[in-house]
């Protein structure tokens, strides 16, 4: 029997609408549907909207939330996050990475691009708790040809790892950053991304120590430099983007280049305002969101990161007319779910029915003249009631299977993480 879904009286674009899922897929958006023997979700007093997705985070950091604030990015990775990430087992990861699918689950997101250590650690946590993850294979190889070589292989070896997992996880490769990864270990990624078709995750143009540093030592700025290379490519997918010139903007657009902005990470590292957000979308460049890891944003919730995109991109422009909330909720939805080559971010037949159930009875949604500008505005991720991925149900009426003992190891597994 074919697995069926229909939610009821669900709001979409100010009319009441029932959904029919079917297996995966949404497979019919009108009124009065009927289907028999499917699951009946009774939306009333609830709007529909595509589930979210996270196009930058390190999932199992949230082992560090709270654990070292206040702090510049360099500073902050080399005296507290790298020695810490360095005694990580594969179960703190694990438990890490649960506690984020449970919060991004809570807050809407049904999709993130991830980059981490520990690839199994996240992958299980991402298989058992049903969510969409990309999971991105690290490299750093500091410019030592021994390491380099061994990337390579823990890059191939990855590779086949996820085969042993459901379509929901998908491969992609994360060379971490242009100050930790040589460019010849950078040049073969490229290549294997495109003999195994798949995204390139990089962290790039974040800081102005990182600019400086990559003129003083390879001769060009971050995104020049990766255009001597050869490796700008449409697989790549950046994280940051926060200093690019207008030639670079071009780079970007001419190669088909995506960027994901991280509102929140940006201004508690005090990195720097990702101000040519706006002159990138003008350009043509794909620009998503993400919250980047639990310890520089603090939170995964993506309704936070449209606020703070928007709001900050019209702040530095001086403009209140640039990044509206529409706009916020097309660059978390369906644009972040391009960048990830996946057919969901739209409520369409024939889309993955990849969905969230926002509970307007709240004040945040009070009144309720533009549910967009609620949603953007007003809301955070608490608002949501209901999160279906892949055309299962994750979360229903606020409550998540298996929450409390996620709570607990994930705690248990912190504390004993920086004590060791
Ligand atoms: C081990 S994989 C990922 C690596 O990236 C580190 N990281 C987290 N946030 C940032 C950031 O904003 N810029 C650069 N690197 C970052 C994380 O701690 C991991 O070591
Ligand atoms: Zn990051």
């Amino acid at each position: 029997m074919i697995h069926r879904i229909l939610i009821k009286q669900a709001e979409l674009n100010q009319q009441k609408v029932d959904i029919l899922i079917e297996k995966n897929l949404i497979s019919q958006i009108g009124k009065d549907l009927v289907a028999e023997d499917a699951e009946v979700i009774d939306a009333k007093g609830m709007a529909v909207i595509p589930g979210l997705v996270n196009g930058h985070t390190h999932a199992a950091m949230t082992l560090f939330r709270g654990f070292a604030d206040d702090m510049k990015l360099m500073p902050w990775l080399e005296q507290k996050i790298w020695p810490n990430e360095a005694k990580m087992t594969r179960e703190d990861v694990y438990w890490g990475a649960k506690l984020a699918c449970l919060e991004m689950i809570k807050s809407g997101t049904t999709t993130f691009l991830d980059m981490y250590q520990k690839f199994r650690g996240t992958a299980d946590a991402v298989e058992e708790m049903g969510i969409r993850g990309y999971l991105s294979a690290v490299c750093f190889d500091r410019f030592d040809p021994a390491l380099t070589e061994k990337g390579k292989k823990e890059c191939e070896k990855l590779y086949s790892v996820v085969d042993e997992y459901g379509s929901r996880i998908q491969y992609a490769l994360g060379p971490h950053a242009i100050y930790t990864v040589s460019g010849e270990l950078l040049q073969w990624i490229h290549s294997f991304a495109n003999d195994h078709r798949c995204l390139i995750h990089l962290h790039l143009a974040e800081t102005e120590e990182e600019v400086n540093n990559s003129i003083r030592q390879f001769g060009f700025s971050p995104v020049r430099y990766l255009y001597k290379l050869g490796v700008l490519s449409p697989r790549l997918v950046i994280a940051h983007g926060v200093y690019v010139d207008k030639d670079e903007i071009r780079m970007l657009s001419d190669y088909g280049v995506k960027v994901i902005h991280n509102p929140a990470s940006n201004m508690k590292l005090a990195s720097g305002i990702c101000f040519q957000f706006a002159e990138m979308k003008e350009a043509g460049v794909k620009v998503g969101l993400g919250t980047d890891g639990c310890s520089s944003s603090n939170n995964l919730d993506m309704i936070e990161a449209m606020k703070q995109a928007a709001l900050l991109g019209k702040a530095w422009r001086k403009d209140p007319e640039v990044l509206t909330a529409s706009e916020m909720l097309e660059a978390a939805t369906c644009t972040g779910a391009d960048i990830l080559g996946l057919k969901a971010g739209r409520i369409e037949a024939g889309y993955l029915a990849d969905l969230c159930l926002i509970d307007l009875q709240s004040p945040a949604f009070t009144p309720n003249f533009n549910f967009v500008s609620n949603l953007v505005y007003a809301a955070n991720g608490s608002c949501v009631d209901t999160v279906i991925c892949n055309g299962k149900v994750l979360m229903r009426h606020k409550q998540v299977p298996g929450e409390a003992e996620i709570l607990e190891q994930a705690a248990r597994c912190a504390y004993n993480l920086v004590k060791r």
